[in-house]
Order: C-alpha cells, then structure tokens, then sequence
C-alpha cells in the first residue's frame, strides 16, 4: 500500500507564506507558473478553481502538494512541487476576498481560458476579479500586478480592458485607482500540459511511492516570458528560466500562430479525418503536410529571421510528435471562436489582401464548420453559432459571425465550402 503525499510523508518544507494567488487553478496553472514559483521559497500561491471543487479538496489534503510527470521520449521523470500553500474551490469567496485584500499578497496570476475573459456578472472570472480589487482597494489600496497565462495576443492589455469594461459604473476613485496602481503584465506562456488521466495517477504512484491523486503530466519543454512592472515585488522566476523583455509582440506572434495556430487547425482538420491526439494528427500524411504548409504561410506574416522559425518549427514537430504526452484534439477544440481570430485570421487576412488563397487556414475554417455542425461544441458563441453551420449557406453564415469582410470574400467562401466536402471525401476514404 502507498502512503497518501502530505507534507509530513515527503518531508517537505512548510508551506511558504502567501505573497501569490491564482484564479484557474487547472493542469497548466501546475505545470507551470507553480513551478517557477517553486523556485523561490519565499513565495507561497493561494490557488483558486473557477467551478470545481474536487481538484482543491484533493490538493488541500495533500497540503497542496502533487506530482508533476516531466515526460519526454526517454524515462519519465516526477518532481514534487510544493509552491501550492493553499487551494481553494472558487466559491470560498470570503477567503478569495481576504487574500485579495491582503497588502502582503503582491500578484495575481490567472489562466481562465480565453473564453473567460468575455463577460463581467458576479459569476464571471472578470467580476471575481472586479470584486477582489475592490475589496483591496477599499482596504488601503496596495498596489498588485495582475498577471495573466492565457493564450491570447497582449493578455495584460485584454485584462485591462476587461477590467476596464466590467468597473465603468464603479466609483471614480477606483477607476482611478485600477489604472494607476494596478499593473497589467503581458506573457507568453508555453508548456504542453494536456488533461490527467486515471492512468496518470496509476503512474504518479509508481513513480514517486505516494499515492497521488492530483498528479500533472507535461513535456520538459517550458517557456515564460514576462513584460510589465511588479510593484510589490516577485518571485524570482528567473531562477527557473522565466524571460523578462521590453517587447513581447513578435514571440506571441510566433508562439500563438506557429504552435497554438497549428494545434487549433489539427485540432478541426484532424478531428474531421479521424483522429484524435495531437501526436496521431501530425503524423498523417494529410494534416503533416497542412501543418507544413500553416508554418510557411505564418512564416512569410511573421518577422522574425527565417533561421529562427526554421528552427522554431523543428522543435515543435518533435514536441508535436511525442508520445510522451498525448494531448486530446477535442480539448484544444473548445472555443473555436476565441482562438480562431488571434491565431489564424490575421494570417488568412494578409493572404487575402495580396490575392492569395492559402491552404492551411482554408482547412482550419472549413474542419471548425463540421465541428460546428457536428458537435458536441463547447464555446461560449454555441448557441449562436452551431445554428448558422447547420443552415443552408453554413460557410459564409459562419464566417460572416466572424468578420463581415471574411464573408464577402465569395472566393474564400467558395473555397471553405469545397474544402469542407474535401474533407469529407478524405474521411469516407480512410473508414
Ligand atoms: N494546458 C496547456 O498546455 C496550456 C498551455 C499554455 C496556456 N494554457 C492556458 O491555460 C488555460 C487553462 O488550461 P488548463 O490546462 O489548466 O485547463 P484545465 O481545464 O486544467 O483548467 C482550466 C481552469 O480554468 C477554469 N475555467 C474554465 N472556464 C472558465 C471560464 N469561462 N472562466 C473562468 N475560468 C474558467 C477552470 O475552472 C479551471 O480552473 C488554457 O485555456 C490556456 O489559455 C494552457
Ligand atoms: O485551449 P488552447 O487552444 O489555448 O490551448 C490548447 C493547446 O493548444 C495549448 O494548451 C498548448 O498545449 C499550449 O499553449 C502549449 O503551450
């Protein structure tokens, strides 16, 4: 029989004081900004789920401890990480308050998922977050950084607004106040991190001698760079690898079209042929050969040295390609219409203007339309947009929820829609 992990059975250090909190509390939150936390031991995260209340009851009796399954082609490899001093299900909302409240508590990080920075109503990860600065403000107004690890093109820009959108009826003073003594940091996130599975946690035990049942599982790759100002200070994230820079832009570009823009096309493309992992995907000779030709295309879109993405691709076909860890197609399809716009349109938008109709995002369009139409969708336009694939004229209905302007191009409507039936021929003649 396996002991339970605990602080006392790992002999691990106490927790460390709380000078962190984190809203999202999921598989990425673990995996990385709690490892580069680990680093320094003087910080302690105060981590909160959005919904779910069984990943923190699990954490809160392994004292925030789990096992993180550093996976790559050779042996797997498990670390104990210990950055977690408390974990708490969203609804315990007076110690969210508290935590928020508290001058010693320097930086909120959040991955909340693109969809979750739509909406500001007291549910919402945007109205939790409202009310946590307003209680901070009414309770001395420290300064706080505000750091968010979502996937989305100048983060701590859409934050702000956000923000911004959701306090317009709120009092002058902490409007004021949300815009001068909050700091708005901008990322780029990346670690391959997919969803733990019951296997995980059989593997978690073999590995480490605990019985764990909060494990992680993730590749060795991890990326984190940082732009914006820390008021009340950080951890050292540095120790750990994390990059702070003047100018984030083009290392967003380029991870959220070249990587993110590759996974959202195999996540449509792929389904519709078939498969289901991410490491199947890119070894079909279909959806290699489209993936091949996305990275080209963003290639010409993307100022960066030739070398440099050359390079960039390789490592991620290898990390693409890796059993290691199997990341499911069907979560990286969730919210098609949050990630579509960041990661492929702008490139599709570029082709377009210079008479060009490249393949790839064609594929990527026309693989979210059956998506759509097929189901089952999980994003946050649903209701509005599953209706529009299922109707006669679904390509342009569909785009046209998008981007007007996409859906008076009659070329690129037309190619979408023959590419949708390309699709279908592919899949009838692989069953
Ligand atoms: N998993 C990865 O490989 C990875 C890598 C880089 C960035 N990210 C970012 O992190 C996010 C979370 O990924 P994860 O792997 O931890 O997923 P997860 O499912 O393990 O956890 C997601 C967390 O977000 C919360 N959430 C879900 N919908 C929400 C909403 N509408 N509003 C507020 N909170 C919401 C959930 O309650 C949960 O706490 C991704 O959406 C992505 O933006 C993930
Ligand atoms: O939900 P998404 O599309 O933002 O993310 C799904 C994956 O593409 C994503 O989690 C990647 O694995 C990650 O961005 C790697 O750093």
């Amino acid at each position: 029989m396996t002991t339970r992990l605990t602080r006392a059975s790992a002999q691990a250090r106490p927790p460390a004081p709380v000078r962190a909190v984190h809203l999202g509390l999921g598989a990425f939150h673990r995996a990385h900004q709690a490892v580069y936390t680990m680093a320094d031991p003087e910080w302690g995260i105060a981590a909160y789920t959005f919904r779910n209340t069984e990943l923190p009851r699990r954490l809160a009796e392994q004292d925030g401890l789990f096992s993180l399954q550093v996976r790559g082609e050779g042996q797997p490899e498990a670390v104990i990480v210990d950055a977690i001093s408390r974990a708490h299900p969203g609804g315990d909302t007076d110690q969210w308050l508290a935590d928020l409240a508290s001058p010693d508590v320097a930086l909120l990080t959040l991955t909340i998922t693109e969809a979750g920075y739509r909406g500001d109503q007291d549910g919402s990860a945007i109205g939790r977050v409202l009310a946590g600065l307003r209680g901070r403000h009414r309770a001395g107004g420290a300064p706080i950084a505000l750091v968010p690890c979502d996937n989305l093109p100048g983060n701590g820009g859409v934050l702000r607004e956000a923000l911004r959108t959701a306090a317009a009826g709120e009092a002058p003073d902490f409007r004021s106040w949300l815009e001068d003594q909050v700091s708005y940091v901008d990322t780029v996130v990346d670690r391959i991190t997919p969803a733990t599975t019951e296997e995980d946690v059989a593997t978690a035990a073999q590995l480490t001698g605990f019985e764990d049942r909060a494990p992680v599982v993730t590749e060795p790759f991890s990326e984190w760079l940082l732009s914006g100002d820390f008021p009340l200070g950080r951890p050292a994230w540095e120790k750990a690898g994390a990059r702070f820079v003047d100018d984030l832009s083009v290392y967003a570009q380029r991870k959220l079209r070249f990587l993110n823009g590759a996974h959202t096309l195999l996540a449509y493309a792929g389904s519709a042929l078939g498969c289901a992992t991410v490491d199947e995907a890119v070894q079909h000779p279909v959806l290699a050969n489209l993936t091949a030709s996305w990275w080209d295309v963003a290639a010409r879109h993307t100022p960066l040295p030739a070398s440099e993405l050359a390079d960039y691709r390789q490592r991620l076909l290898l990390r693409f390609s890796s059993r290691g860890v199997r990341h499911n197609l069907v979560q990286i399809a969730a919210d098609g219409s949050q990630k579509l716009p960041a990661r492929i349109l702008p490139v599709l938008r570029a082709e377009r203007a210079v008479q060009r109709m490249p393949e790839a995002p064609v594929a990527a369009l026309a693989g979210w339309l059956i998506h759509l139409r097929d189901g089952p969708v999980s994003d946050p336009r649903a209701d509005e947009l599953v209706p529009l694939a299922r109707s006669r004229d679904a390509a342009r209905r569909v785009l046209s929820a998008l981007d007007t302007a996409l859906a008076d191009d009659a070329g690129l409507v037309s190619a979408v829609e023959d590419h949708v039936e390309h699709l279908r021929l592919s899949a009838e003649r692989i069953s």
